[in-house]
């Protein structure tokens, strides 16, 4: 248990910088939920000393400790309230937490290890507070993210309107090659539905990214968008040969004949 009279106080302005207060869904959840593997270090505490960083320091000792063949880390983003430590929640332990709301405060993660064609892939989450005031502390983070999965709330048009903001932001803030993943939320709601379907699939394309409706509540795509993020992670890991890729260029005759019209 953390207690700050024994920090010194620049060890306590970096936990407020880093926003190291337990989020909604810890608060929420049994002690004997906490992830064991957890340490003060791997959860955004900047060391006094320079390298390794943070996240090299967990990603050498979790290679020691567990076995994975690819390691991805994940951040979810999107407007405050769009469901994104429910969302988390879904994928690690299956449960939704219903009830009161209580916004996120800073970053914070979790680790779940995924199967996908056969290849384990270590995904470390880091749930972010969607709130303004948060902002600056997150972006600190984009740059290390493998993957993002945005969100907005199918009943909420300005969650979904402020897509293109968070997307500007990535743009800025995150590395080129960063898998996106455009989730619309909430896909439950039935009547209080606010975005169509249609409408995120047509931003989706607009920004070349992939697409999915969810629902942390009743569980729907939340397995699946994260499969999704595995997969491209273990493709990006293992870029197919391009000499390979020249070979399947070059269609054999019998395949050309049989070759739909292109359109
Ligand atoms: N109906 C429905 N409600 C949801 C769903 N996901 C989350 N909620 C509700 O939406 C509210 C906000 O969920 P959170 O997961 O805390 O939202 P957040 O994006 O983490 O919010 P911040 O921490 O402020 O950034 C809560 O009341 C949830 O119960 C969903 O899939 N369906």
């Amino acid at each position: 248990m953390w207690n700050p009279n024994a920090m010194d106080n620049r060890q306590m302005e970096k936990r407020v910088v880093v926003g190291r207060v337990r989020p909604t869904w810890a608060r929420n959840l049994p002690e004997a939920r906490e992830d064991d593997e957890k340490s003060e270090a791997e959860a955004g505490v900047m060391p006094h000393s320079e390298p390794p960083s943070p996240t090299e320091m967990w990603e050498q000792r979790s290679k020691l400790e567990d076995k994975y063949d690819v390691f991805g880390k994940v951040m979810l983003l999107g407007d405050s309230g769009v469901g994104k430590t429910c969302m988390l929640v879904r994928f690690r332990d299956g449960t939704f937490l219903a009830g009161n709301y209580i916004s996120t405060v800073g970053i914070d993660f979790r680790n779940k290890v995924v199967t996908v064609d056969g290849i384990k892939v270590k995904l470390q989450i880091w749930d972010t507070a969607g709130q303004e005031r948060f902002r600056s502390v997150t972006h600190a983070y984009y740059r290390d993210a493998h993957a993002l999965l945005l969100l907005y709330d199918v009943t909420n048009k300005i969650s979904f309107d402020n897509i293109r903001a968070w997307l500007g932001e990535i743009r800025e803030y995150a590395q080129d090659d960063v898998v996106i993943m455009l989730l619309g939320n909430k896909s439950d709601s039935g009547l209080e539905r606010a975005v169509r379907r249609e409408e995120g699939q047509r931003l989706a394309r607009e920004y070349q990214v992939a697409f999915m409706e969810t629902s942390a509540k009743t569980g729907l795509n939340v397995e699946a968008a994260f499969a999704h993020v595995a997969r491209s992670l273990v493709a990006k890991a293992n870029p197919v040969d391009p000499s390979r890729l020249a070979v399947r260029a070059q269609p054999t005759q019998e395949h050309r004949s049989s070759c739909p019209p292109c359109s």
